[in-house]
């Protein structure tokens, strides 16, 4: 899975080293760089703040317990099928408030997408993402490549390590209550996700005294099975498109978000949505977040669930797993584009 990380056949084009660099030049009395500024997010319109709705929270203890295990898990069902976001508890790393050259240590290389820098940059013109990231491939263990895995702070690759396996766990559980909800035969979705491979990207959102006018994270979908998202300092900002509107998630103190991504939308036939999501940034706070992504062992073909196909035609073509890697990475963070570009007979 990891060596997929060093082949993605992509250009990357340089930006600004760090965005967080740029945030401190023009705190005092600079402008936010045209690069960075998104005309289209007032255009778009409607923000609905966390009133207007409830987002699903799904409790891992009762879901655990054989007592509330039944009733808990219809609420994960029901989250998978109407939201692809509940919320659930765990811990977290630090590491953007080193130096910028300690973060250089592990920059991303020129076409490779490990380490510290940016995704998806593709061009001079483009529009830029407010936000530096050190992305990480964290499963199958023997995979890593500790070359990008930063040394300082000294506990950081013991944390993540940790981390890692507590999220491999947890999408472990998740991944049978949602066969039992789906009705399809656990083994069979265990198997698809053998070898458990995981990435992390932390999210480094530098404050910005215009934060109207830039976006932390465009709208994508995530290309993986699952993501949990932890919000490492409680700094809001993640948005969900729903019925064509955002919405703004309010996530509780050390609750991890979780969402469907592509492949699980594709696995399911499309019962279980992958949500279109984007962050946006805060005037005056640095926002960390880490999102850990659960996938297939991507040297497969992915495509819906044969026991989901005896009830229903198939909604999704199938594709090999390394392809699909390959052409979510190039189709830029478009929205749901590339996932509707999989759509059979639309
Ligand atoms: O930081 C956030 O709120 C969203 C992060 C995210 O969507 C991602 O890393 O894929
Ligand atoms: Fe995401």
């Amino acid at each position: 899975m990891a060596e997929i990380f060093d082949q993605m056949e992509v250009e990357f084009v340089d930006q600004d080293v760090s965005v967080q660099v740029v945030a401190d030049t023009i705190r005092n009395n600079g402008e936010v760089p045209e690069r960075y500024v998104r005309s289209e997010i007032k255009a778009e319109g409607v923000i609905v703040d966390a009133e207007g709705y409830n987002l699903p929270i799904v409790d891992m203890s009762r879901l655990l317990s054989p007592e509330f295990s039944d009733e808990e898990a219809v609420k994960l069902g029901s989250a998978c099928e109407n939201w692809g976001f509940f919320q659930v508890r765990d811990d977290i790393t630090e590491f953007f408030s080193l130096p910028l050259e300690e973060k250089l240590a592990v920059a991303i290389q020129p076409n490779g997408v490990q380490g510290f820098g940016h995704h998806f940059v593709f061009s001079k013109e483009q529009k830029l993402d407010w936000v530096d990231l050190l992305f990480l491939a964290t499963r199958p263990v023997e995979e890593r490549s500790l070359d990008f895995w930063p040394t300082k702070p000294s506990t950081f690759r013991d944390t993540l390590d940790k981390y890692s396996l507590e999220m491999a766990n947890v999408s472990r559980q998740l991944l049978k209550y949602m066969a039992n909800s789906l009705g399809v035969d656990q083994d069979t979705l265990l198997d698809t996700f053998k070898g458990q491979p995981q990435s992390v990207r932390i999210n480094y959102y530098p404050p910005c005294f215009q934060a109207d006018k830039v976006l932390g994270l465009s709208p994508h979908t995530d290309g993986v099975g699952m993501t949990f998202l932890l919000h490492v300092n409680d700094v809001q900002g993640l948005q969900i498109k729903k019925d064509g509107k955002w919405f703004s998630v309010e996530s509780m103190p050390g609750a991890l978000v979780v969402n469907i991504g592509d492949v699980l939308e594709i696995l399911t036939n499309g019962k279980y949505k992958s949500i279109e999501h984007r962050a946006v940034v805060n005037p005056d706070k640095e926002r960390i977040t880490i999102a850990a992504f659960h996938s297939l062992n991507l040297f497969c073909t992915i495509g819906p669930l044969k026991d989901l196909l005896k009830v229903g035609e198939a909604r999704y073509k199938d594709i090999d797993g390394v392809e699909f890697t390959k052409g979510y990475f190039a189709a830029k963070l478009e929205g749901r584009r590339y996932l509707e570009s999989l759509k059979l007979g639309e």
